[in-house]
């Protein structure tokens, strides 16, 4: 089934003159196709441009611009183009498609004056020698869907291919249309609280909702940073979905617990705050930075350690254990639309590879009688149910204890007759979707 919808028709662009858009407008434009492209080529290619000399040197206003006209046009991307091909004869230049990608993505979606969207793309257009021989045809694609409407289009067309068969192969066509529809939206931005903070106190403070489970949800915009009870610790960044692991590794104070795959750490600082002795290990340095600075901020503590998990030369055993493995991320697509441009089919049995050899690792990490929670922000089969089907298989010491969603702040509907979590982005639609999350909880028996 389609999901038929109707993109927001631009105001018509021959409505008035642009008033001085200047050239910081224009840098901001460039930036933004570059932001785009660069997420297009490869994983976390937006985050990298972003730090590039280009995103840098924009007023922190406009980089912030930059990036949301970038993220429009990725979610929207295959709406804009089958929008764009029904009025191109023939392909133009990559360069140029760049251009009418970003002021579409402006006139669409974040309703950009039509005539600041089209002027600066035309103007952009003018001073390539490579786009300026398609100045004129730029000008009349834009300023034809201005004032004739974008036509119809469908959710759906934003997925690739491939993933759209996957997803509709695993979970059906109506949960695709639901997943589609979660990926054209701007998520709103979860907040984790430290025990003794009141959610109500904190979702005042942020104009946000308290969810079930305690997350905060606030549809707030910009610097976290100068959010109210940041600098006091209170909170920190984490989906609703992220959330559910750490509150289903059930952690006791008192208990010891490893985080074998913790950085940028969400995760960790839930274990730390329910008063577990916790040691959060993770192959990349750099990462495990941001987890330093959240504990510091939060006044939690844990015992932070940069190795891969497999060469971590400790003998020690844990009450519980946390591996949320590595893997293609395909359930974050409301935050991160890149992904579903990023990962390639090949990708997926790759990271199941990784995925298997880390939990037999985290296997040997886990006491008798004591537990494991595993998970990953993926939607694909391969990654979550397929990896514990096969370890159960391997590992008879093992057993699923079935997960209980109400007390977890999870959408009922995530449980699966195994006892597992599968969290789909298109639940809880009412509250504005979640991230994907696949989460399993497992006791050593022997
Ligand atoms: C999904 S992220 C973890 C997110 C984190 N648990 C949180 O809640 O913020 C996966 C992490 O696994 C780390 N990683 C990948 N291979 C690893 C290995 N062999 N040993 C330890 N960490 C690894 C990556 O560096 C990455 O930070």
């Amino acid at each position: 089934m389609a999901v038929k919808g109707r993109l927001r028709p631009a105001p018509a662009v021959d409505a008035a003159p642009a008033p001085s858009q200047d050239d910081i407008g224009v840098e901001a434009r460039v930036v933004a196709g570059i932001l785009l492209n660069a997420a297009l080529e490869k994983r976390n290619g937006l985050d990298e441009a972003l730090s590039q000399p280009a995103a840098r040197a924009l007023e922190p206003v406009d980089r912030a611009f930059a990036r949301a006209v970038a993220m429009a046009a990725l979610r929207r991307l295959g709406e804009i183009d089958h929008i764009l091909n029904r009025r191109l004869k023939k392909s133009p230049p990559e360069a140029v498609r760049t251009l009418m990608r970003i002021a579409l993505a402006q006139t669409l979606v974040l309703e950009t004056p039509a005539f600041a969207a089209v002027s600066t793309a035309v103007k952009l257009a003018e001073r390539d020698p490579k786009t300026r021989p398609y100045k004129n045809l730029v000008n009349a694609v834009l300023r034809g869907v201005g004032r004739e409407g974008p036509g119809l289009t469908t959710a759906e067309s934003n997925l690739p291919d491939w993933i759209a068969a996957r997803w509709k192969a695993t979970y059906g066509e109506a949960a695709l249309a639901g997943l589609a529809l979660a990926a054209r939206e701007e998520p709103a931005t979860d907040l984790s609280l430290k025990p003794g903070v009141d959610p109500a106190a904190v979702a005042a403070a942020v104009e946000g909702e308290a969810l079930e489970g305690g997350t905060v949800r606030t549809g707030r915009r910009g610097d976290v940073a100068s959010w109210p009870g940041f600098d006091d610790g209170d909170w920190w960044v984490q989906d609703a979905a992220a959330a559910v692991p750490g509150r289903l590794l059930d952690v006791k104070p008192g208990e010891t617990a490893l985080d074998m795959c913790a950085a940028p750490g969400g995760k960790t600082l839930q274990l730390a705050a329910a008063g577990a002795s916790v040691v959060a290990l993770d192959r990349s340095a750099p990462r495990l930075k941001r987890l330093t600075q959240n504990l510091e901020r939060t006044g939690l503590t844990a015992e932070v350690i940069a190795v891969p998990a497999e060469d971590w030369e400790d003998a020690r055993t844990f009450d519980a254990v946390l591996l949320d493995a590595p893997c293609t991320a395909t359930g974050t697509f409301r935050r991160n639309p890149e992904v579903l441009r990023a990962t390639k089919p090949a990708e997926v049995a790759k990271l199941a590879d990784v995925q298997h050899r880390l939990l037999d690792v985290a296997a040997e990490r886990v006491k008798p009688g004591g537990r494991m929670v595993y998970c990953t922000c993926s939607l694909e089969r391969e990654e979550g149910e397929t990896q514990i089907i096969a370890f159960l298989r391997r590992n008879p010491a093992f057993r699923t204890v079935a997960a209980d969603p109400a007390a977890l702040g999870a959408p009922p509907e995530a449980l699966t007759p195994e006892g597992w979590l599968r969290i789909l982005p298109s639940m809880w639609a009412e509250h504005g979707g979640l991230d994907g999350f696949f989460a399993a909880r497992l006791e050593r028996v022997s």
